[in-house]
């Protein structure tokens, strides 16, 4: 990711003194002392990348770097000569000198250091300098070399464990082997001197005329310290002016299963929610790009957009048919047993009396109505392997592009949104979190078409609300998530989220998984935390006296197969909706997941986090 490593290198006045140069009224590094200074002041916010920036500016090798510069301009204006031009002779002269005089400690210290290799070879520069003998002695050139002789560029590389970061190709009408990209980062890029579309003429003094591609890589693959090539420069060079994008992978990529890729080793696999930076985006079909958590690395080639979507479309419809049923949730194809909601809430820590007080305050505790689709939703999650998913990646963008955004003190909060295979503790996280700090975190209150009964009040259980409200409410897409059970809908809508998020509060809502893209909005930016089932054998002993709600029974104990069924549906959700996860909690222990729930909300409220760039660039933000 890049992000300024704060904690590492703070902005302290101590450090900046330091970094000045000897004379801080002139020159870039006094410049540079006042940049700092300034950009010290918006650190710990990072507005736009600042403790970026701060970091390279501050950065010692810079710093020396600029030091150097004002020696330079400093000593430009001087004009100096040197004392002698022949300083090597004058040494050796010295060393004859100091044979015939008698000896002590100080004479055979200088003698010794006078016949140093690397004093020797000091003097040898400056002698050099001092002569303006710059120019290599070459031999002269051949009489006979012909008219329309191509220019020829030698390039000499040092190996050093580091990939060359270069492809080549043959030039399928003349069979010319050319170089076919070079990659960001690698030795070739840094060196300057390959690019694409330069014709390899020698690799190692060995002529590459008539041969395949591999056996160019055999004779590269078998050089040792260095690589000689001999190359016919390209006319145009390729430049690459494209501004550095960052994406989300939306779908997987694994370099090893494609046989399309022009070569498997210089991709670079990726997985769902990854977020890569993409550095070159020249070739229609292949670009290059590093993972945001190894940009230290060289880039790999990843299918284009336009090339992944068409491999997504052509994996869509290798499969065979399956009728499925899409998970997308749909009016009247969730059945929400009322029974359960009733039952469940009974089982609340708060006591009955609570929800009958005159505070809208419940419904942070009401226990989710998700609790009685349970067996509906995993029966059509595994009836669809590819549906939620597959429908979505067979037709969405693979790739979603995202910013760095920072919440301002000023902003409404981040809706936090809490997904998991029923029974792993969305709730009891929830209900945890709420208990902790009411004041902070709040459920939204949900809306239901049914009749309030005696002891409930409009918009302290449910919002009541009549059937055509309702409807209008989903036709305009202001309900997160809804479903219908015995003619009566239920659901909670985007309004009603937003009011938490008015009164300064922190939303909290679980999602049933194919939920989280309507509440994907810039309104809510809503950060996605996934909980994830522990091992079966942890399971097993913490959920001893834990009570799950069936669509049949109430405050039944976990069986091993519901703890099977558990971890099956966390891997499918995984699987398929891995790309919206912004963080992933394992809920073992209840109170260190509580801890990391906490800690997590915290960072997502108040530091930097990607973000896809609709959210930003909507008009919205200012
Ligand atoms: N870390 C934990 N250790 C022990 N028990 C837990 C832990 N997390 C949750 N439980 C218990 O497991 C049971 C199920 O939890 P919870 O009701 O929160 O599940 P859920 O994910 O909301 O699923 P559903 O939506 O089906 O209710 C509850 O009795 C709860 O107290």
């Amino acid at each position: 990711m890049i992000q300024s490593d704060r904690g590492a290198d703070p902005p302290d006045k101590k450090d900046m003194k330091l970094s000045t140069t000897t004379n801080p009224e002139n020159g870039l590094s006094q410049i540079l002392r006042l940049v700092l200074q300034e950009l010290s002041l918006f650190y710990s916010r990072d507005v736009n990348g600042v403790c970026l920036l701060y970091d390279l500016l501050h950065s010692p090798w810079l710093q020396a770097l600029l030091k150097v510069y004002d020696c330079l301009q400093e000593f430009k204006e001087k004009k100096l000569v040197p004392a002698t031009p022949h300083a090597q002779v004058l040494s050796c002269e010295v060393v004859e000198l100091l044979r015939e005089t008698p000896t002590s400690p100080e004479i055979q210290e200088l003698r010794q250091t006078l016949q140093a290799p690397h004093f020797k070879a000091l003097l040898s520069a400056h002698d050099t300098v001092a002569q303006k003998d710059f120019e290599p002695l070459l031999p002269p050139l051949p009489d006979n070399i012909p008219e329309n002789e191509e220019a020829m560029r030698i390039v000499c590389l040092v190996k050093n464990h580091q990939p060359l970061g270069a492809t080549i190709k043959r030039h399928e009408m003349t069979g010319d082997i050319l170089v076919a990209r070079v990659i960001h980062g690698g030795l070739a890029e840094r060196s300057g001197l390959l690019y694409a579309g330069d014709k390899l003429v020698e690799v190692n003094g060995v002529s590459v005329e008539g041969l395949d591609p591999e056996q160019v890589i055999h004779i590269l693959a078998m050089s040792r310290d260095t690589i000689m090539f001999k190359v016919v420069p390209v006319s145009d060079p390729p430049v690459n002016s494209q501004k550095m994008v960052y994406v989300r992978a939306m779908t997987e990529y694994w370099p090893q299963e494609d046989p399309a890729i022009p070569c498997m080793d210089a991709g670079l696999p990726f997985q769902k929610g990854d977020i890569l930076q993409i550095v070159d985006q020249n070739d229609a079909l292949w670009w290059q790009a590093r993972k945001i958590s190894d940009l230290a690395t060289c880039a790999g080639l990843i299918p284009s957009k336009h090339l992944l979507k068409r491999k997504q479309r052509e994996f869509w419809w290798s499969k065979p048919y399956q009728p499925h049923i899409c998970l997308r949730s749909t009016m009247y194809d969730m059945k929400i047993d009322e029974k359960c909601v009733e039952a469940a809430r009974s089982n609340l820590s708060c006591p009955r009396s609570h929800v009958l007080c005159m505070s809208p305050s419940p419904a942070g505790f009401r226990r989710s109505m998700r609790l009685c689709r349970r067996k509906s939703y995993l029966g059509r999650l595994r009836a669809s392997v590819c549906c939620a998913g597959g429908c979505y990646s067979a037709v969405g963008a693979p790739y979603e592009e995202v910013v760095r955004y920072q919440r301002r003190p000023s902003d409404r909060h981040r809706l936090v949104v809490l997904v998991g295979p029923s029974g792993v503790g969305v709730n009891e996280l929830r209900r945890q979190l709420i208990k902790f700090n009411p004041s902070h975190f709040q459920s939204a209150v949900p809306h239901t078409t049914r009749s309030k009964k005696s002891y409930e009040m409009d918009g302290c259980e449910y919002h009541f609300v009549s059937k055509e409200t309702f409807e209008s409410l989903i036709y305009s897409h202001r309900m997160l998530e809804h479903g219908e059970y015995k003619g009566h809908l239920y659901g909670t809508s985007v309004d009603a989220v937003q009011a938490v998020l008015d009164e300064g509060k922190i939303c909290i809502m679980d999602l049933e998984p194919q939920d989280i893209q309507v509440a994907r909005t810039h309104e809510l930016k809503p950060y996605v935390i996934f909980i994830k089932p522990s091992t079966m054998s942890y399971m097993k002993q913490s959920r001893k006296n834990a009570k799950i709600i069936t669509d049949y029974f109430v405050d039944m104990k976990f069986k091993d197969e519901d703890l099977q069924e558990m971890e099956e549906l966390a891997q499918k959700m995984e699987t398929q909706f891995g790309q919206f996860f912004d963080h992933v909690i394992v809920n073992d222990n209840l109170q260190d997941a509580c801890a990391q729930l906490l800690s997590v909300i915290q960072k997502a409220q108040e530091e930097p986090q990607w973000v896809p760039a609709t959210w930003i660039s909507s008009g919205t933000e200012s």
